[in-house]
């Protein structure tokens, strides 16, 4: 399929951002109308000397090692997209809140958002109604504004917003929405609790799961229950309801109070084993009721109520079972009854995050083209 051209600009290159590279240079194939002009990371960049022929796709890692060219702001990134004579799309693979904070700029200048980054869709309630406020819909006025896409903000790549947007927009009432929402925890829970067999050491869990690029650029930001938090917020957002911001609602978080003031995340990981022993309670606390203890998040719509935190299931039950990094999100609504909608697999990682991303970039593409 061919179009009209259409710029990318990637910032973020590191676990979710180095897959969604490649995966646009499989993308270019199909879509050769596709240029990448430009990828920042914290550290440099890489831009394309001509922006009518952009990038290489095939070697843009060996390129983005050996360019010597500093990082680019936000906002110099935006001026670089504003003079392209096209179409163009920021895909954001950070979690800078700063790169966040200008999707509003960048959907009224014309350039669609897509991005795994939460910070936008989950910060202060203001942010979210600007991006609303400023991001294209079918309405006089609105042509030349930008769309906005960022499905792997929850569960990565599972299919989470889009169902839910279905079934808001298709006019069903969402009652209820519940489960794993973290890779990480569901990572460290399933193999620290196992149903079956023994478990590892918390902190060991923990270093494999950063290891696995699971978790936040700062393995604290999971643990304290912020991410999960997060994730809900941006649900019950598209639920129509104005939740404020994560502190709005009870989070619990798994951070040792002796370790909360720690500076860096290097420093809290050198530390975590001294209090693997405290996990070990709350672990051999639920086995002795026969049960497992999961991290897990809920949203009572019609009670507004929102919550994060640790529960103990029986050993049948579909939470106590899951695999690996999976999350598994049940949605009751009044179409579907007392048997939920239920999205299941891989919740975290780079690869099926990624996926998530270039999807979404597809259906930008294609409502462009
Ligand atoms: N990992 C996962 O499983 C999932 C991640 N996400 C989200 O995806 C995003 C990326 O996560 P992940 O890839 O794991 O994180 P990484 O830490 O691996 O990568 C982050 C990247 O962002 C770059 N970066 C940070 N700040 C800036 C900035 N101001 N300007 C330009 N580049 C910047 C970093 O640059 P440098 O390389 O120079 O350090 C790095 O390349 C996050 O928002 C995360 O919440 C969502 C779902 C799942
Ligand atoms: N750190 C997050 C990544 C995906 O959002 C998680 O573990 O779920
Ligand atoms: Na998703």
């Amino acid at each position: 399929m061919t179009g009209d051209l259409i710029y990318v600009a990637v910032i973020g290159a590191g676990g979710v951002g180095s897959h969604s590279l490649n995966q646009l240079n499989l993308l270019s194939k199909s879509y050769p109308n596709i240029i990448l002009v430009l990828i920042s990371r914290a550290t440099k960049s890489l831009r394309a000397l001509d922006p009518q022929k952009g990038l290489s796709l095939e070697s843009w890692e060996k390129d983005l090692d050996a360019s010597t060219s500093p990082a680019l702001s936000i906002e110099q990134t935006i001026q670089i997209l504003t003079l392209l004579p096209g179409s163009c799309v920021l895909v954001d693979n950070t979690s800078n809140q700063d790169v966040a904070n200008a999707y509003p700029e960048c959907l009224r200048r014309g350039i669609s958002v897509v991005t795994p980054n939460k910070k936008a869709f989950s910060g202060h309630i203001s942010l979210w109604k600007q991006i609303q406020e400023a991001a294209y819909k079918a309405q006089p006025g609105h042509d030349t504004k930008g769309l906005v896409y960022h499905e792997s903000s929850v569960g990565a790549g599972l299919p989470i917003i889009s169902t839910l947007k279905d079934l808001v927009d298709t006019g069903d009432k969402v009652l209820k929405i519940e489960g794993v929402f973290s890779g990480t925890m569901s990572f460290l829970f399933n193999n620290f609790a196992p149903v079956d067999g023994e478990g590892g050491k918390w902190s060991a869990e923990v270093k494999k799961a950063k290891e696995a690029g699971f978790t936040e650029p700062d393995p604290r930001d999971d643990l304290n229950g912020v991410d999960v938090a997060r994730k809900l917020v941006i649900l019950a957002r598209i639920c129509g309801l104005d939740i404020e911001s994560t502190d709005s609602f009870p989070v619990q978080s798994l951070i040792p109070t002796e370790l909360e003031r720690v500076k860096s995340g290097e420093e809290f990981m050198e530390k975590l084993p001294q209090f693997d022993s405290s996990m070990e309670e709350l672990r051999n606390e639920a086995v002795k009721e026969g049960k497992v203890v999961r991290f897990v998040g809920s949203i009572d719509v019609g009670k507004k109520a929102l919550k994060v935190g640790l529960e103990k299931f029986g050993r049948s039950h579909p939470i106590a079972g899951l695999k690996g990094s999976d999350n598994i999100v049940s949605f009751y609504t009044e179409r579907y009854g007392s048997n939920p909608l239920v999205v299941q697999g891989a919740g975290a990682g780079g690869a099926v995050t990624a996926m998530g991303v270039t999807a979404d970039l597809i259906k930008v593409i294609q409502r462009l083209s």
